[in-house]
């Protein structure tokens, strides 16, 4: 088995017999590279194979993010690790969706690009108010379609996804409960204690009853993992072209990306 302790990026602790998973690099706004996703990938196999464990919380370390999704320090046509784009990405979002235990995004601070899917994937999510969720993907060269859009509209309506998607604004915690992304905003300073709440309340549920619940709202949706696998092997041939590659040179160098010329 895994061992938690030699994680680099990834905190794991059981607290009252909740997981807690804490994305690790706030230097980068917990924005994840290759062993992020090796490590999240452990961390829930984990707490999946832990019988005291009843769910399962995601988390950023720190107040300023959740997580902003794929660390373009570490994004050169592929990201650094194994995978279709050098990011073991489908096999975490696959184990979020799998794991028969509730999952629970806290989300803490900006909840962006490839950060935001996550959060999107997660069962239930309760947030800071302080909190700000968004995607960036036609701003950087990216798009993680599939889980990203198809089941974001889900939460929120086709309409209101793409905008999210084409205008890439950022949304408050409060606009994001009132459009169906988020469950609960509470004030930062009782973000632990309302995690807690209903962490505790799930240690007390029927795990099977829990599990049923869950495959069957995932079957509904399940045509989705689909459209991800493909968008990721297209996205892969996207990541070799000079317009993706100047979406993420232009957030490296702090600048405006200039997609002119690539109007068809
Ligand atoms: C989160 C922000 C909106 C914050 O903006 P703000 O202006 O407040 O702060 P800074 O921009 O100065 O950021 C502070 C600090 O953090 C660094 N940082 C932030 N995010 C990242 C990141 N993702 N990677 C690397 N570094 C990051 C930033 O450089 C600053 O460092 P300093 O050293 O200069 O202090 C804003 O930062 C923001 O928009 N961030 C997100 C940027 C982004 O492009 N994210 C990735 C999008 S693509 C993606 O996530 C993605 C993931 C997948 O898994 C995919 C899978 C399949 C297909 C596609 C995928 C995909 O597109």
């Amino acid at each position: 088995m895994f061992d938690p302790t030699k994680f680099t990026d990834v905190i794991y602790e059981v607290r009252d017999r909740a997981a807690w998973i804490i994305i690790n690099r706030p230097k980068v706004y917990n924005a994840f590279r290759g062993q992020t996703l090796e490590e999240l990938i452990q961390a829930f196999q984990i707490a999946a194979n832990d019988r005291q464990v009843a769910s399962i919380v995601l988390t950023g370390a720190g107040d300023k993010a959740f997580c902003t999704g794929g660390d373009q320090s570490a994004h050169e046509g592929q990201y650094d690790g194994r995978g279709v784009v050098g990011l073991p990405i489908d096999e975490l979002q696959g184990l979020i969706r799998d794991v028969p235990k509730p999952v629970i995004a806290r989300v803490n601070g900006f909840a962006i690009g490839g950060g935001n899917v996550l959060a999107t994937l997660c069962d239930l999510t309760i947030a800071a108010d302080t909190a700000q969720f968004g995607q960036v993907g036609p701003k950087v060269g990216s798009v993680d379609a599939g889980w990203g859009t198809a089941l974001l509209a889900r939460h929120v309506g086709d309409k209101k996804a793409r905008e999210i998607w084409f205008i890439n604004d950022r949304y408050t915690a409060e606009q994001a409960r009132e459009m169906g992304l988020v469950n609960k905003v509470v004030p930062a300073t009782e973000l632990d204690a309302a995690v807690k709440d209903w962490t505790d309340k799930l240690a007390q549920r029927s795990p099977t009853a829990i599990a049923l619940a869950k495959r069957s709202f995932n079957a509904d949706t399940d045509n989705i993992r689909g459209i991800s696998n493909l968008a990721l092997h297209a996205v892969k041939l996207f990541y070799d072209t000079a317009e993706s590659k100047e979406g993420v040179a232009a957030f490296n160098e702090k600048r405006t990306p200039d997609f002119h010329k690539f109007t068809s």
